[in-house]
């Protein structure tokens, strides 16, 4: 069964930094793999490489059996990708509805069949109820529901998501993560670049902690804890690093 994700010691420079160094990543079908690691750790950098809109400096990528570089349009048609940064303002007069079949034309549905696919992926996302209303009166949840329904529209095989849940108040994400883990059920390859630990900890199948754009240790959420005889994924960070992943607010 070939590899969804094959990355081998990938890495992208920046002038005299190096934000991404040597990275090794795999995912199989249908798993859930996730970059855990602070802000500014190379989570995104890593992310834009394999979504082919930012070339590496060195080593190799290939997602869904494609070169990131020499096949990218083919790796584009098989990836969806929920950007961190959301922008709705282009979007605020739009219903729910609307923007999703819109985006639907964008993504090459066919024609005939854009209403029936956005309806699909609102309902996979719990917002056909919401379907009509308009974007700019959806919470701050259902924004980031309706990015995921929209990176569902061309049924990609890999689903890409920057930090899902940024910014979400408690149940907002639990309801985000209850999506996710649904798409996972029927069988989706998800990479997840978080850096919450109890999101990696609900959500990821494997995880890579990454630091100064270099991987720290790697494996099941339980094996990272067992490991060190740690209780929370937090800790494993800081016991393999020395600092905090996620530094108090000032
Ligand atoms: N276009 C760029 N030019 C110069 N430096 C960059 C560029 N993009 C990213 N960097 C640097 O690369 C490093 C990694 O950034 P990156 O955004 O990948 O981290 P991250 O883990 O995604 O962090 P965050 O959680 O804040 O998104 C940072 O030091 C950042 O300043």
């Amino acid at each position: 069964m070939g590899m969804i994700i094959d990355v081998e010691r990938l890495s992208r420079r920046f002038g005299q930094s190096t934000a991404v160094d040597e990275l090794t990543l795999t995912a199989g079908a249908g798993e859930v793999v996730g970059l855990l690691g602070p802000n500014g750790a190379g989570k995104t950098t890593t992310i834009r490489m394999l979504a082919t809109l930012l070339p590496p400096s060195s080593g190799t990528a290939r997602v869904c059996g494609f070169d990131v570089v020499r096949a990218a349009g083919d790796v584009r048609l098989r990836i969806g990708y929920v950007m961190q940064q959301v922008s709705p303002m282009g979007y605020y007069m739009l219903t729910g509805r609307e923007k999703t079949e819109i985006e639907a034309a964008l993504y090459h549905v066919p024609r005939k069949r854009v209403k029936a696919r956005a309806a699909e992926v609102l309902e996979l996302v719990g917002l056909s109820a919401h379907a009509d209303r308009l974007v700019q009166a959806y919470s701050g949840g259902m924004q980031k529901r309706l990015e995921l329904a929209c990176g569902l529209l061309h049924r990609p095989e890999l689903l890409i998501l920057d930090e899902p849940t940024l910014g979400l108040d408690v149940q907002s994400r639990h309801h985000v993560w209850d999506h996710i883990r649904q798409l996972c059920q029927e069988g989706m390859t998800v990479l997840l670049a978080t850096n919450y630990m109890d999101e990696a900890d609900r959500l990821c199948d494997r995880l890579t902690i990454i630091d100064h754009g270099r991987e720290v240790v790697s494996g099941t959420p339980a094996e990272l804890k067992a490991a060190i005889g740690a209780d929370s994924l937090d800790e494993v960070f800081l016991r393999h690093t020395g600092h905090a992943l996620r530094e108090e607010a000032a």
